[in-house]
């Protein structure tokens, strides 16, 4: 029943439904999963616009231009943003140019403003528009035009279905012309933390109580990963208390709980799983972890995170999330600053640190020393049977 992280992770995500599709304003659809691939309705940049503000001219005019020898250019108008130059720029001309702003016809390329000196007019009367001539101090530069499409094209398929909607995902949505979009809806997941000594923040703490700091930070965990979170609150250790806490899930796609899975005597939610109700596996070949269960109650899926803090988010982490979003979980290689200890039989994940490029462990590694986790930024794996030294490459998870 000792499963592998993977396999955890895998049984944990066939057990959730397949979510219907539903259709929500762009503005709402951050964290969620796209449900169909997404065209562009338009093309960015709509049309071919100057990357700088400047002048638009004909380059094979300016090819000869240097700060010794500067090219001299007649000014024949603008081109702002949303106000186009309606003429055509002709040999020996330019256009004053701004960032964004259509590419007059004529012109194909761009000299900054750094690089113009403005002609001294002796004009500068009420009447007075500005210079008429333009001295450039450089070539200007066909690649500082964008040219129309060149972000992407009206009708290219530019997102797939299953992309999850980041901040950059949800505004290009925007710029391809998508006010709505289909999207996955929200996972339902109950949330429900177990134990007598536990109590609700704010209350007087008596010697060997704790507060539930589990169901908040799973929640918080919860709601960062998409999910609409369906709070049960804190049942204590009875399984008539859990079976009562349970029967409020209603509606859930799967239920989490926190505590109740390991070796104690009262360790009701591991109990009930097993005895009166239905186990996938219990126990993972990790540390901290452990002792993590996965069932079903009465047709719902049941995860039993460990009570002890930082197993509950390591564990949410690495195998819940991924499971519930279908993301997998991003590692990358890092130089060790010094050594991680290794398990014969377990994948441990310790809290590490990253500086200077490096990852390094500074901190107690208890299960129950929720401090550490908060000062890691990284989750350090060191697979079964393995161990670190300093200056070995180590894979990390980014916290
Ligand atoms: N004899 C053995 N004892 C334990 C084993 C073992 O293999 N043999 N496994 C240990 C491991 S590993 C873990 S992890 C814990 C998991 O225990 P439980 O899931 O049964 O959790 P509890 O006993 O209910 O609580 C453990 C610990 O966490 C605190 N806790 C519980 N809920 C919360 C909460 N909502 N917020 C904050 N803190 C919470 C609780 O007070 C305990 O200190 O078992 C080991 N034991
Ligand atoms: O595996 Mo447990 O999660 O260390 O305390």
């Amino acid at each position: 029943m000792h499963v592998s992280v993977a396999e955890a992770r895998e049984m944990l995500a066939a057990l959730l439904p397949e979510l219907e599709t539903e259709t929500v304003p762009v503005a709402q659809a951050l964290g969620r999963t796209l449900a169909a691939d997404l065209e562009a309705l338009v093309s960015h940049p709509s049309a071919t616009e100057s990357a700088l503000d400047g002048i638009a001219a004909r380059e094979a005019d300016t090819l000869t231009a240097s700060a010794e020898a500067p090219v001299r250019l007649k000014i024949v108008g603008e081109s702002r943003a949303g106000m186009p130059f309606g003429g055509r720029v002709g040999a020996g001309e330019c256009v004053r140019i701004y960032t964004g702003a259509p590419l007059p016809e004529g012109a194909d390329a761009i000299c900054p403003v750094e690089q113009l000196a403005d002609e001294e007019s002796a004009d500068d009367g009420p009447e007075y528009v500005g210079p008429e001539y333009v001295h450039l101090l450089r070539p200007a530069s066909p690649a500082d035009v964008r040219p129309e499409g060149g972000d992407f094209r009206a009708g290219e398929t530019v997102m797939r279905a299953g992309l999850r909607l980041s901040a950059p995902r949800v505004a290009l949505a925007v710029a391809l012309g998508h006010a709505k979009l289909p999207v996955r809806r929200k996972l339902r997941v109950a949330l429900l933390s177990t134990g007598d000594e536990v109590i609700e923040p704010g209350l007087p703490l008596q010697a060997g109580q704790v507060y539930d700091s589990n169901r908040v930070g799973l929640s918080a965990m919860l709601g960062e990963s998409g999910c609409e979170v369906i709070e049960l609150g804190h049942a204590p250790d009875s399984p008539a208390s859990l079976q009562a806490a349970i029967a409020g899930a209603g509606g859930a796609d799967v239920l989490l709980t926190s505590g109740g899975v390991s070796m104690g005597k009262y360790d009701f939610m591991r109990d009930l799983l097993i005895e009166r109700g239905r186990v996938s596996f219990w126990k993972v070949r990790m540390r901290p972890g452990g002792p993590a269960i996965l069932g079903g109650w009465n047709g719902l899926p049941v995860f039993g995170l460990p009570g002890n803090p930082v197993s509950s988010l390591v564990v949410f982490h690495v195998i819940v999330r991924p499971a519930l979003t279908g993301q997998p979980v991003q590692s990358l290689k890092l130089r060790a600053a010094t050594p991680f200890r290794g398990l014969k039989d377990k994948t441990a994940f310790w809290r590490g640190v990253i500086k200077d490029g490096e990852v390094g462990d500074y901190g107690p590694q208890g299960s129950g020393i929720l401090r550490s986790l908060s000062d890691a930024n990284a989750l350090v794996i060191v697979p079964e049977g393995g161990g670190v030294q300093a200056g070995d490459a180590v894979d990390v998870v980014l916290l």
